[in-house]
């Protein structure tokens, strides 16, 4: 589902990625790990269509990640840092907002909106605007958010941020189960929990300068 062939990316003669290849199939989750600085988030932005590499390609399902087909779009969900929260829409109105975007009908969105709150263990926050969450909820926000809308590869950046270890292995479990369902998984992370009880295979990234 996933190749990426000697990616690297350089700014001034700076360098974010050494150049790697790495390749995920179908149902498989890829962990990415390395320390401080070593590129993790730069892959992932390579890998969502965000950031052009200087060197090499990354094509998903056989398209370059940089396709802007709506159909490709559709393949590929991304939460790389917190995503932008509209004050004056509560958690379940944030959910309606992008479930409705990608679903076929209202009651459809709806439903989806409901199963992943659930999921998550915020339906008790439904009505909560973000002002009113604390850190680890609105990590939760974010990743409802992202599961709300389709995709066929889960692109994520340090998933465990902010969460206890009791909301870590719910979201360990919701991702598997997305994984279980044939969805293929990129996840950065600093968890040696996360890695170990997600993981399928293990990209380490070096210090790239
Ligand atoms: N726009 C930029 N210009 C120059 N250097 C950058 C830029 N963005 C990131 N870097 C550098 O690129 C390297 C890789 O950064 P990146 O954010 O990908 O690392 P990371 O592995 O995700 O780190 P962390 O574990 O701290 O999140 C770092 O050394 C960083 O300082």
């Amino acid at each position: 589902m996933i190749e990426v062939r000697e990616i690297g990316v350089v700014v001034d003669d700076v360098i974010l990625l050494a150049p790697i290849s790495v390749s995920a199939r179908r149902g498989e989750a890829l962990i990415v790990r390395g320390r401080n600085g070593s590129g993790k988030s730069t892959l992932l932005r390579v890998l969502a269509g965000a950031r052009k590499p200087s060197t090499g390609e990354a094509r998903i399902a056989g398209a370059s990640v940089l396709e802007r087909d709506p159909r490709f779009r559709r393949r590929v969900a991304a939460m790389i840092g917190l995503p932008p929260l509209a004050a004056d829409l509560t958690v379940v109105d944030h959910l309606m907002l992008v479930a409705t975007t990608w679903a076929d009908d209202r009651r459809a969105a709806a439903t989806l909106a409901h199963v992943i709150l659930d999921e998550l263990g915020l339906t008790g926050l439904a009505e909560r605007f973000p002002h009113e969450l604390s850190s680890g909820q609105t990590q939760l926000l974010g990743l409802a958010l992202v599961l709300a809308r389709p995709f066929e590869v889960l692109i994520l950046d340090e998933p465990e941020q902010r969460l206890d270890p009791e909301h870590l292995a719910t979201v360990i479990r919701v991702l598997r189960a997305r994984r279980d369902a044939g969805a293929t998984l990129v996840v950065a992370t600093h968890s040696a929990v996360l890695a170990d009880e997600l993981g399928d295979r293990t990209l380490h990234l070096g210090v790239a300068a």
